[in-house]
């Protein structure tokens, strides 16, 4: 499906493409960011790293303070900020709370009765809107070369798209993910309405904690940073210790796990590792 270019920004030497589309899988009009670095120029394809929003997210947050394109532009990759949720889809209490329903899609297919049939941000997110930009910006953008990263909800994203799909992503990273969603307040509210409160089992196919113990991929190629000044980390939202432990008990390789002292679940805190991040991915990107 076609995009529809809202609008056109110029930034570090390169270009903020506002799209919008129409999804098949959410049965709405999506918007998604796409920051074109310098170095995409007519005929010479760049890279892309997709990173994924936390709740209450649009696009826009992470463009406009994330300092993701800064380095972009530097290391030549492109970025794709989706949206956390389909938009206008007016089920009852889709709007009624910040962690779940809009902005709160959690990048799981819904299975559940309203939601299901819009609710299905994983499709959107590892099939259609991929496959839509490859074809739109067939010129400009490496489908071949994909890495992705998110932060909180959006880390929860990264981690398990990654580990759901072997080589579909050539890196993960993520910064503040909900790491063991299964067993912290705002999984359990998540899974619980757009999977079903009874089928726990069903669960564990959504939790990177859960996936990393199946994970067959070699090498994780993960980088995944925690701020300890984090509330939500404090309050148990966040879990890493749970996915660190599976990691090491799984005999899994390739996890670097770090604690930054005092930084919070801001923007302050992306915005200080964004350039970590992007060079992580770039590292694979260009290998
Ligand atoms: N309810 C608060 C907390 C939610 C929150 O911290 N969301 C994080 C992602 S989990 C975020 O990125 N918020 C938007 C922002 O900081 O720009 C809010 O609406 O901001």
């Amino acid at each position: 499906m076609a995009f529809e270019t809202k609008a056109i920004i110029a930034t570090f030497g390169g270009k903020l493409l506002k799209l919008s589309h129409q999804s098949t899988s959410t049965g709405t009009p999506m918007a998604v960011n796409l920051y074109l670095p310098p170095a995409a120029l007519p005929g010479a394809k760049v890279p892309v790293l997709i990173y994924l929003s936390g709740l209450t997210c649009t696009p826009e947050n992470c463009s406009e303070k994330g300092f993701f394109q800064a380095h972009a532009a530097r290391r030549g990759l492109a970025l794709v900020y989706p949206d956390t949720s389909p938009r206008g889809a007016d089920l009852p209490g889709e709007a009624d709370s910040w962690d779940f329903g809009a902005g709160a899609g959690f990048y799981v297919d819904a299975t559940r009765a309203p939601w299901s049939a819009h609710y299905r941000m994983e499709t959107y997110i590892s099939s259609e809107l991929p496959a839509a930009l490859f074809s739109a910006f067939a010129d400009t953008l490496d489908g071949e070369r994909v890495s992705i990263t998110g932060h909180s909800m959006g880390g929860h994203g990264a981690l398990t798209l990654y580990l759901k799909n072997p080589g579909k992503y050539r890196s993960v990273s993520a910064f503040a993910p909900i790491a063991n969603p299964s067993r912290c307040p705002w999984g359990e509210k998540a899974f619980s309405g757009y999977l079903g409160a009874e089928d726990r089992e069903e669960w564990k196919k959504h939790d990177a904690t859960e996936l990393v113990k199946g994970w067959k991929g070699g090498d994780l190629k993960a980088l995944v940073d925690v701020g300890t000044g984090d509330n939500f980390y404090m309050q148990g939202q966040l879990l890493p210790e749970n996915f660190e432990k599976a990691v090491k008990e799984a005999g899994v390789e390739g996890l670097v796990l770090r604690y930054q002292p005092d930084y919070d679940h801001s923007y302050y805190f992306m915005s200080s590792f964004a350039g970590d991040h992007v060079d992580h991915a770039a590292k694979y990107l260009f290998a």
